[in-house]
């Protein structure tokens, strides 16, 4: 959460030309409710089984960028079709980094405690080991502008022969 992948995520998608879409706008289309909502009503099991579906879905799409929420690399499920379909990126990012950008947006329900910054380093030790199993390129966003960062994922995308 706050590492930019749906910041990042849209700006690729217009420097390539592709389609993108945001797996957490999805699952709120599909569900004509928002986020806090889903979690409230059918707790986080429920917008997993939600989360799982719409990703098994849009995988199947060609040429397109999809950002996930931070979550999704938590199911092997979703780790398998990321890993199979597609060039994953790990968006790397300090716990301070994502507090800060994070902080005035109540549209993360796990982030609505006392102490987000303990969630958030919780959330980073189960987390990263599977963001880098899943990575085919690590990339580090902090004090980095998303322009920065998108530049280096088109090089990398070139070299892997992902895009012209
Ligand atoms: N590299 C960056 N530098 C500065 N601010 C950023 C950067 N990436 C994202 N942000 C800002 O941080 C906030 C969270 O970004 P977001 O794209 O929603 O992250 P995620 O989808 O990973 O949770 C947004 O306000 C966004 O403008
Ligand atoms: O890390 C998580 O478990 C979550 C991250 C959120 O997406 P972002 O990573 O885009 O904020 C969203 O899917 C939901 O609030 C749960
Ligand atoms: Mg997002």
């Amino acid at each position: 959460m706050g590492a930019g992948k749906t910041t990042i995520g849209r700006l690729l998608s217009q420097t390539l030309s592709l389609e993108f879409v945001d797996s957490d706008r999805e699952i709120e289309e599909r569900a004509g409710a928002n986020i806090p909502w889903i979690f409230d009503v059918e707790g986080e099991e429920g917008f997993r089984r939600r989360e799982e579906q719409v990703i098994e879905d849009l995988v199947q799409r060609p040429g397109m960028v999809l950002a996930t929420g931070g979550g999704a690399v938590i199911r092997d499920s979703n780790r398998n079709v990321l890993k199979q379909r597609g060039f994953v990126v790990y968006l790397h990012t300090t716990v301070a980094q994502q507090l800060e950008r994070t902080a005035k947006d109540k549209n993360r329900p796990l982030l609505q405690t006392e102490d987000p910054s303990a969630v958030l380093s919780r959330l980073f030790a189960l987390r990263d080991p599977l963001y880098r199993e899943v990575a085919s390129l690590i990339i580090n966003t902090d004090k980095r502008s998303p322009r920065a960062v998108v530049n280096e994922i088109v090089r990398k995308l070139k070299a892997a022969h992902w895009c012209d």
